[in-house]
């Protein structure tokens, strides 16, 4: 993983984001418009100008390459780019993963036209990546360690309705670098997809007294 620092301070942060995460909203709504419009081609033609035009204007100052994910001294991530919760990622569904006290992780999340695989229906390949996301993310946040996915197994139990979801994940076991855990997405009549994930610290991370140590000796540096 990429620890490359950032000098931003939680307020500009905060500053950040109160502009870039409406704007992505923003584009998340421009999807779905584009799916579900029923306007003359005359309309669209002129919306295809404006959006480039946006482009362009967006295209005058950008980074190079991805994204990736700076930490600040606090070494909290900023994944903006993520493709599942990436807050300047609008083809990432809207998911706020909540961790909780007892290692767990939920999440709450409305998907829209712009995930549907079978009419109505949440795409496979939609909901095998939200459980990734949420098994990656409650193993790596409840061990202190960031994890990778070795293997993934996706259940798909009934049809996912497109709509209101919850997920839940939690860590069932471990064995040295190895975590196993389990996630499921449910609907309002209860799970519709499970999944198992057998998580692993890379063997060239640093481990959970390393991470401390750089933890204290950042907070040191930043006094
Ligand atoms: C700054 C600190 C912050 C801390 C807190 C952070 C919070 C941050 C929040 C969030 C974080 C992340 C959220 C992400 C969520 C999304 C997840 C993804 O999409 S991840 C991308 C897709 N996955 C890959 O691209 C992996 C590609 N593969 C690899 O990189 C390696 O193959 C890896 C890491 C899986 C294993 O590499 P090795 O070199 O460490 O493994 P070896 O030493 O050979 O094996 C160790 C043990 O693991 C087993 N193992 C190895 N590969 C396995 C596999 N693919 N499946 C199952 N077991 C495997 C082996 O059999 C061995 O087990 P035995 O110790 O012998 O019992």
């Amino acid at each position: 993983m990429d620890f490359r620092l950032t000098d931003m301070t939680d307020d500009e942060i905060a500053q950040e984001l109160s502009v870039v995460e409406p704007l992505t909203d923003s584009v998340r709504d421009l999807i779905d418009a584009v799916i579900r419009t029923e306007v003359d081609d005359d309309v669209l033609i002129a919306a295809r100008e404006q959006i480039d035009a946006v482009v362009t204007s967006l295209r005058g100052n950008q980074k190079p390459g991805s994204y990736g994910v700076p930490f600040t001294r606090k070494l909290h991530g900023m994944p903006y780019g993520n493709a599942a919760v990436g807050k300047r990622n609008a083809i990432a569904p809207p998911l706020r993963v909540e961790h909780h006290d007892d290692g767990s992780a939920t999440s709450e999340v409305v998907l829209g036209a712009a995930y549907e695989g079978p009419a109505g229906l949440v795409h496979g390949g939609i909901s095998a990546m939200l459980l990734d996301q949420l098994l990656g993310e409650v193993v790596s946040v409840s061990q202190g360690v960031p994890c990778f996915t070795g293997t993934l197994t996706v259940k798909y139990l009934r049809p996912t309705p497109l709509g209101p979801l919850s997920l839940r994940a939690e860590t069932t076991g471990s064995e040295g670098r190895k975590f196993f855990v389990h996630a499921e997405i449910s609907d309002a009549e209860g799970p519709t997809v499970t999944a198992e994930g057998i998580m692993i610290s890379p063997a060239n991370m640093p481990r959970h007294e390393e991470l401390k140590r750089l933890r204290a000796e950042l907070a040191a540096s930043a006094e």
